[in-house]
């Protein structure tokens, strides 16, 4: 039950407050008589849900209290009771961030709808707050579609299982997403979620990289290192695009897989592991088995719990939530204003066939946000996508920008970006070929990748 802290040092109107609360069956309510004893008891931790605050106290003033707890960041959700004397100090109050005031006398409705929609406000807000935390650190799933319902109860099922599993999806999909679900849905979600894109790192550091090695072991090993199977102990190991991996290294997972047991570069000794694999894979596995570049024995040991995730032109019901949401996250973060959508954005953009899935629209909400008009209108969009082709080769330059105005240093990160993704998308993500084609070393490519922030799509 929410807990309420009523300070009034009025003892008829805060027992008549305390009356109607207490009454109402909602709420636990307690009353103090003035702001040094409600700062005693939020000094011990005794933090209510709500804080119901009379404005004109005999000691320490209601305002003056409101500015110290604001300052600490330690205000509740609060709703100051004023009279008619104090209209100053309320207005005061309600710029310092309070929630509603409610004007002497007090009536019972007028209080209990107050309380209610702030607790439901306060309710909301921490949820926006949590949901942006996850979004911008990339855990959280979007989508309630009926495909995107049913994945979610496949993770739900699959999460607490110690079971392999084995996600497939087109690239941009989210597949790294639903690993990390899947991850924090198991019994392991306290332990470590460790991952590796066997795609984007050369294939002799990616040896290392997963075994480690000792001091030693080779010309530049000048100390023990531990490997990512070792570090996911306890954990998720997550293999990205496992498909890509060559057929020595996946004899040496395949051993891993069947003996829990690594063993570093160099060294004589093995060491137990206790990790769950995730992999995923925009290729099939069953054509490159058929090619001879994957084993089919590795395939079965991954493939124990298979996840499908749909490409998002199948998913048509999520793309107007995930782009709200998208360039509303945008505009937060760059500090812009939340911009407006014209529905026949929306309606075009279902149309749409998204060959990058969500990582494409999320780039794209990203250029309107920084680009766009607001509201952002059919004619911010690229043509390919108003007419409803996929044509990867247009983005950035083919945007109509309007005329707006841009650092240099942004517009020619933008560009590199653009030209980058677009000759990793030609090569088929082969780092080698593109960094020979863009004739630059093949890490400075992954790190211009890395930094740019290029991702499959
Ligand atoms: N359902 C979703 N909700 C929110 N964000 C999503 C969703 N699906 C994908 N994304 C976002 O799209 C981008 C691509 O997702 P992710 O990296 O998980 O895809 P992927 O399938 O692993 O791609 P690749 O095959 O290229 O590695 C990420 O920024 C991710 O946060």
């Amino acid at each position: 039950m929410p807990q309420i802290l009523v300070v009034e040092d009025h003892d008829k109107i805060r027992a008549n407050l305390l009356f109607h609360l207490q009454k109402s069956g909602r709420y636990e309510a307690t009353g103090v008589a003035s702001a040094e004893e409600a700062e005693s008891r939020l000094a011990q931790g005794r933090v209510p849900d709500l804080m119901l605050l009379d404005i004109r106290l005999g000691g320490k003033s209601g305002v003056d209290f409101i500015r110290e707890l604001d300052a600490k960041q330690r205000l509740p959700p609060t709703i100051v009771v004023s009279g008619e004397a104090s209209i100053s100090e309320t207005v005061e109050a309600l710029r310092l961030g309070v929630y509603d005031f409610i004007e002497k006398p007090v009536s019972r409705e007028r209080l209990l709808r107050s309380v209610r929609n702030c607790l439901d406000h306060h309710a909301l807000k921490s949820k926006l707050v949590e949901l942006e935390a996850r979004l911008s650190e990339g855990s959280l799933l979007l989508g309630d579609s009926l495909p995107m319902k049913r994945l979610k109860d496949q993770c739900a099922k699959v999460g607490p299982t110690e079971g392999r599993v084995l996600i497939r999806g087109e690239s941009g999909t989210g597949k790294e997403l639903v690993a990390n679900w899947v991850h924090r849905a198991s019994k392991r979600a306290d332990g470590p979620f460790v991952k590796i894109n066997c795609a984007a790192i050369p294939m002799n550091l990616i040896e290392d990289e997963l075994f480690g090695h000792v001091r030693g072991a080779f010309t530049d090993a000048r100390t023990d290192k531990a490997g990512l199977f070792e570090l996911a102990h306890g954990g998720t190991l997550f293999l990205d695009e496992i498909g890509d991996m060559e057929l020595g290294l996946q004899a040496r997972l395949l051993r891993v897989l069947e003996d829990g047991q690594v063993r570093r570069l160099g060294d004589t000794r093995d060491r137990r592991v206790d990790v769950r694999i995730v992999a995923a894979t925009h290729r099939s596995l069953e054509e490159l088995i058929g090619e001879g570049t994957f084993r089919e024995d590795l395939y079965f040991r991954l493939n124990t719990l298979p996840l499908e995730i749909p490409p998002l032109r199948q998913r048509g019901d999520d793309i107007a939530m995930l782009f709200t949401w998208f360039t509303a996250h945008y505009c937060r973060r760059n500090g812009i204003r939340q911009k407006g959508v014209a529905p026949a954005v929306t309606d075009i953009l279902k149309r749409y066939h998204w060959p990058g899935n969500v990582r494409e629209l999320k780039n794209l909400a990203e250029r309107l946000v920084i680009l766009g008009g607001d509201p952002i209108d059919t004619d911010d969009l690229p043509s390919d996508i108003i007419r409803g082709e996929s044509n990867l080769e247009t983005g950035f330059l083919a945007l109509n920008i309007n005329n707006r105005i841009m650092p240099l240093r942004q517009f020619r990160a933008q560009c590199e970006k653009e030209y980058i993704e677009r000759i990793l998308r030609r090569t088929d993500y082969n780092y080698t070929e593109a960094a020979k084609l863009l004739e630059i070393q093949r890490t400075y490519l992954y790190q211009k990748a890395q930094t740019l922030g290029v991702r499959k799509g």
